[in-house]
């Protein structure tokens, strides 16, 4: 409307011109290339759809979402609220528009969305909260008016009564911190997004819900959580081990299994996994059994897919044969003194690097620990420190491989500080001076260095017959480890 009108005004002013006898023809150039500048630079974003309009929703369903107990059923219940909406608008309840979902990366939050879309029968469009953030001012705004159209049409055309709109990385448009210069273009874009969940029931043969999804929820604008908006959150967690051993079920339903897998065993030790990542896994699992050429997935190709999942690719570069014998004895100390302080618990070491770390030790955690008791944690940090001190004890010195140990004992060592049970006792950490922390931190490293040093003195024999073993094959598995101490001990 506005374009047409100055189109107008523009024509009839180079008539002005050219009546009165003036060149125009340079200012039609300059029109022309300004037009043309506008084009490129802004049109091209203004006209971009952020909506990905995914129409194959009805194959996920919630019985192909792992574990999620409790957030199945949050969700659940919401959602029955919305399929019995004629009843509740009756009551004179207003309808509920928003779910905010809220969880770590992968936990599955765009496949729970998916899942509410076919249960109430509805169209699904997704955009993400980056998509919204442009350098020109009100263009995300006009996205996410965009968006809510999109969905209307969509729905209207396939005759539904509901539709969703899926906004994952919300924090990105509705987050309060970290906003920078351009802040004003993030409030047009939360503004408009207000705007259209407001209007939401006016329009009112469609009825849309709005799901989001965050891993940031202490940064979102509390003005989402108003009532009427997003006024159900739905915690999304880290699976636990039945979580992950039925997400581990379903990722392999497809997958021809050799009778000795242990998916049980699978679960146990992918602590800290998320559902992507135990997918990542099954699938490459199956690549490395397509490898080997065989026709099944075997227990090994789980357990060596674990570590790549954990550890990233093989690095390319090759270590020396020094480089080996001090990795070997790095990760040898690590192993001896956990298996020390919690019998069983090394369930591999390696030599060969992957990702980031030279060698490593995994340990398999007893079951899923949230409460540490001093103890542990204390053992922990023997742990970390054994590497390195395995080095000084067998070549004389450390290395720059034990930087992320030492780094890692000294967070536990403040783990145990703040929860009140070091020789502080209880602390305010924001008013203890750092120099009385690190005092207190170095006593509770140097402790454990000593305890370390022993056990190690202690059992030097038995760590060079694990060192020599892992020379040899560049792994050694739980049970063979623990018997190898076994035998140096009838020795
Ligand atoms: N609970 C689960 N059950 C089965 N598969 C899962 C589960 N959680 C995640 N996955 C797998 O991980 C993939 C990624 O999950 P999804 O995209 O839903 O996670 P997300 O929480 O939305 O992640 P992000 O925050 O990174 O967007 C899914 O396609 C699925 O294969
Ligand atoms: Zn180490």
């Amino acid at each position: 409307m506005l374009l047409e009108f100055g189109i107008g005004l523009g024509i009839a002013f180079l008539a002005f011109l050219l009546i009165n006898g003036i060149n125009v023809l340079p200012i039609i150039i300059m029109i022309g290339f300004a037009y043309m500048l506008f084009n490129i630079l802004d049109r091209g974003n203004l006209m971009k759809n952020p909506a990905r309009i995914i129409s194959n929703t009805q194959d996920i369903t919630f019985d192909k979402i792992g574990g999620q107990e409790v957030a199945k059923n949050e969700l659940l219940e919401a959602l029955d609220f919305i399929k019995n909406f004629d009843e509740a608008k009756k009551m004179g309840i207003r309808p509920l528009r928003g779910i905010m979902l809220v969880g770590a990366p992968g936990t599955g939050k765009t496949l729970m969305a998916k899942a509410a879309t076919s249960y109430i029968d509805s169209i699904f469009v997704s955009a993400s909260g980056s998509e919204f953030i442009e350098m020109y001012a009100g263009v995300g705004a006009q996205r996410v008016r965009q968006l809510f159209e999109v969905a209307r049409n969509m729905a209207k055309k396939a005759s539904k009564k509901h539709g969703v709109v899926f906004i994952d990385e919300i924090e990105v448009i509705a987050g309060t911190r970290g906003r920078n210069a351009s802040h004003l273009e993030y409030d047009q874009t939360l503004n408009q997004l207000l705007v259209e969940m407001d209007g939401i029931s006016s329009h009112d043969d469609i009825n849309l819900l709005v799901i989001a999804a965050t891993n940031r929820p202490d940064i979102i604008d509390p003005a989402l959580m108003r009532p009427g908006r997003f006024d159900r959150i739905v915690k999304v967690d880290l699976p636990d081990k039945d979580g992950r051993l039925e997400i581990l079920k379903l990722h392999t339903k497809d997958k021809p299994l050799d009778i000795d897998v242990d998916l049980e065993q699978i679960a146990k030790e992918t602590f800290g996994f998320s559902g992507a990542h135990l997918e990542n896994l099954c699938n490459e699992a199956a690549i490395f059994a397509m490898r080997e050429q065989n026709k099944k997935i075997s227990q090994k190709n789980f357990i060596e897919a674990i570590d790549k999942v954990i550890m990233g690719e093989k690095l390319n570069r090759k270590p020396t044969e020094d480089e080996r014998k001090r990795i070997a004895i790095h990760e040898s100390g690590h192993a001896l003194v956990s298996e020390h302080f919690n019998p069983n618990s090394v369930s591999t070491i390696t030599i060969t690097s992957r990702g980031q770390a030279l060698g490593y030790i995994r340990q398999t955690p007893e079951d899923d620990i949230y409460l540490y008791t001093k103890q542990y944690l204390e053992s922990q940090i023997a742990v970390a420190l054994a590497g390195a001190v395995a080095e000084e004890k067998l070549l004389g010195d450390s290395s720059t491989g034990a930087s992320n140990d030492f780094e890692q004992a000294v967070d536990l060592a403040k783990k145990i500080i703040f929860s009140g049970m070091s020789e502080l006792s209880v602390v305010d950490k924001d008013s203890l001076p750092s120099e009385k922390l690190h005092k207190v931190i170095s006593n509770i490293l140097l402790q454990q260095k000593s305890i370390v040093e022993n056990i190690i003195e202690e059992k030097q024999d038995v760590l060079k017959l694990i060192v020599d073993y892992l020379m040899e094959n560049e792994k050694i598995d739980g049970n063979n480890f623990r018997k190898l101490l076994l035998k140096s001990q009838v020795a």
